[in-house]
């Protein structure tokens, strides 16, 4: 049996994650808590792994406490960037024996887009990633968006692929969005959506389009407790749902 405590429980995702472990055989929930809450009651109710759903702002310091508790974590607040991953994986070195799994996105049809649209980006001249989400999300660009536009970047750099073609020298509005590691990326906010990301891919006469949809957040429910369940015997640093899986 595997002990765990919900960070963020009283949120959209936090309150899926306590019913998801509360109905997982081979896992005890011991401790729901939210904001007003200390993290050290985590360690006080045994807990072995903690999943953080929080906010971008309290994430860094809940893993940072987390790891000075001795509890493993499974993090998918987004907002990490690569300074807070590099401090949390130097932090870790004082605890070789936890492990910290901190993933923008725990559905599978994200985690698979994010690798196919890796491994398509050398193969096209254009490329730009579209994110879709419910209006009540406080963060843009998503950081499945950022995760995805990073591993683009990586790829078409590894093949010395040049920027994509974009003659735009007018854009006082910022109409062509965010750009990350040279990739854009377009946030759209609409009620009625969930998460859902587009990778566009352009050559001269054709696309390539990869899109993930989640409809309901039960779909990032597998992925967390595959989390859970590997993060206590994965010492160190993961990013990314991808490097726990066989892919
Ligand atoms: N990785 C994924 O698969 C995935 C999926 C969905 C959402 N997310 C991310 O998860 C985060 C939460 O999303 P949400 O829709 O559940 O948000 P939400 O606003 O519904 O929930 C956040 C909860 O955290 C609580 N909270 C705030 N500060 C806290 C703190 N210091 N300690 C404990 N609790 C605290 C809030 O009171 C709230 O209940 C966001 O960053 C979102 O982007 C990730
Ligand atoms: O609902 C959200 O907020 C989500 N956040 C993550 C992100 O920013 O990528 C994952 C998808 C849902």
């Amino acid at each position: 049996m595997i002990t765990v405590a919900v960070l963020g429980a009283a949120g959209r995702m936090g309150t899926h994650v306590v019913n998801a472990v509360g109905a997982a055989p081979d896992l005890e929930l011991v401790a729901a808590l939210d904001h007003s809450d200390d993290v050290a009651q985590a360690a006080r109710a045994g807990a072995q792994v903690a999943v953080d759903f929080t906010v971008p702002t309290a994430t860094e310091a809940n893993v940072h406490a987390l790891i000075d508790l001795g509890i493993n974590a499974v993090v998918g607040t987004t907002g990490w960037t690569e300074e807070s991953l590099l401090r949390v994986e130097e932090h870790l070195r004082e605890r070789p024996e936890l492990g910290v799994l901190i993933a923008p996105n725990f559905a599978l049809s994200a985690v698979l887009s994010m690798r196919f649209a890796a491994a398509a980006a050398r193969y096209f001249e254009s490329v730009e990633v579209v994110e879709l989400h419910h209006p009540d999300k406080v963060d843009a660009p998503s950081g499945t968006a950022v995760h995805t536009a990073r591993g683009i970047a990586a790829a078409r750099a590894a093949a010395g692929i040049a920027a994509s073609p974009d003659a735009t020298t007018h854009d006082p509005d910022g109409a062509r969005g965010a750009v990350i590691d040279g990739v854009h990326v377009h946030a759209v906010r609409l009620r009625g959506l969930v998460a859902h990301e587009e990778v566009l891919l352009g050559n001269p006469g054709e696309q390539l389009t990869i899109r993930t949809d989640s409809f309901d957040r039960v779909s990032f429910m597998p992925g967390v407790l595959l989390g859970v369940r590997e993060v206590v015997r994965r010492p160190g640093l993961a990013v990314g749902l991808d490097s726990y899986m066989d892919l």
